[in-house]
């Protein structure tokens, strides 16, 4: 067994991140049969969804229940748990840290904290607060691809002298490349050789199995996936493709293909996700998916010569 692949931990990101797809719009059984179906896999952990704060967040009422994680309806969702472990994503601003119980009192046993790279400090003040209540607990930076040397330099200081277990690299836009990945996680290591790491991947540009795959060969610990690829736009590294390919005999694959036969290939009728071409050129462009994904609900949809013009016509301005 590669060595490296041996002390990998998956992390199942299927309800959090497809849930920018769907609205968070999944049935209690697809989420048990997911979680059921990566126990068998052997999978690590599953981010089964995010734990904010509706009262912090407009338009909270319109989202599943996956989009605001309550412990008690959890606990009816999960009543055993089994190996496979509950991860939950919280965002800067919108979670009220009164609202996360101690991690005894919770299914969930990872907490991880999104924050852009301005916001390092923010974010290291939660990670305090849940690590202080018993979770294990990362803080993933946000499109780094768009982040400047100093302001990287910047929040590793503060990152070296938190309590926070693992730094992810966040690949937000899916525009970064194998060599990008190698270059930042020497650059992570060199600076922050007391923490352990992880990799968050966007497929835009079709690359988020390989530069995975990268950053394992340099010893990255936390692999971020999904089952069928499903995330937001070209969605992330297939959770499949990891299990199958890893080299680790506590993975196996056939119960992520059970759970891609009976539901990720009828959803994926309904629900769009995965390399397009408008992701994968804002991907190139290193930038949000967010005209992309507003051109794919347009009778335009397939225009991707006029999406182009427009992004790389300098007199057009738009926001990142
Ligand atoms: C914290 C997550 O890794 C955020 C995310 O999905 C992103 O792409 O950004």
């Amino acid at each position: 067994m590669n060595l490296k692949a041996s002390n990998c931990k998956i992390v199942d990101c299927t309800i959090r991140d497809g849930g920018l797809v769907n609205n968070w719009d999944f049935s209690v059984e697809f989420v048990q049969h997911l979680y059921n179906s990566l126990n068998e896999a052997g999978v690590d952990y599953m981010e089964i969804g995010y734990k904010n704060s509706p009262k912090l967040l407009k338009g909270a009422e319109s989202a599943g229940p996956w989009r605001f994680l309550d412990d008690d309806f959890l606990r009816k969702v999960i009543p055993q748990k089994l190996n496979t472990k509950l991860s939950a994503l919280v965002d800067i601003g919108r979670v009220d840290e009164n609202d996360i119980l101690p991690r005894e009192e919770s299914l969930i046993d990872l907490i991880r904290v999104a924050c852009y790279i301005q916001d390092v400090d923010k974010a290291l003040d939660l990670v305090k607060v849940f690590h202080d209540r018993g979770y294990e607990t990362t803080i993933n930076i946000m499109a780094l691809s768009n982040v400047m040397e100093n302001q990287l330099l910047e929040a590793f200081e503060m990152i070296d002298a938190s309590v926070v277990d693992v730094v992810y690299i966040v690949d937000s836009y899916g525009s970064l490349s194998p060599n990008d990945f190698n270059y930042l996680v020497e650059k992570f290591k060199k600076y922050l050789p007391n923490k352990r790491l992880g990799v968050h991947t966007h497929n835009n540009m079709q690359l988020a199995f390989a530069n995975t795959l990268v950053s394992v060969e340099k010893g990255v610990e936390l692999l971020d996936a999904s089952v069928y690829g499903m995330g937001r736009a070209a969605g992330n590294c297939p959770t499949e493709l990891l299990v199958a390919n890893l080299k680790n005999a506590k993975y196996k694959v056939r119960p992520v293909l059970d759970m891609i036969d009976k539901y990720m290939i009828p959803l994926r009728e309904k629900e769009e996700w995965g390399y397009i071409i408008p992701y994968m050129i804002t991907g190139m462009l290193d930038e949000h998916p967010r005209s992309a994904m507003a051109l794919r609900d347009t009778a335009d949809k397939d225009n991707s010569v006029d999406f182009y013009d427009k992004l790389t016509t300098p007199e057009v301005t738009h926001s990142k």
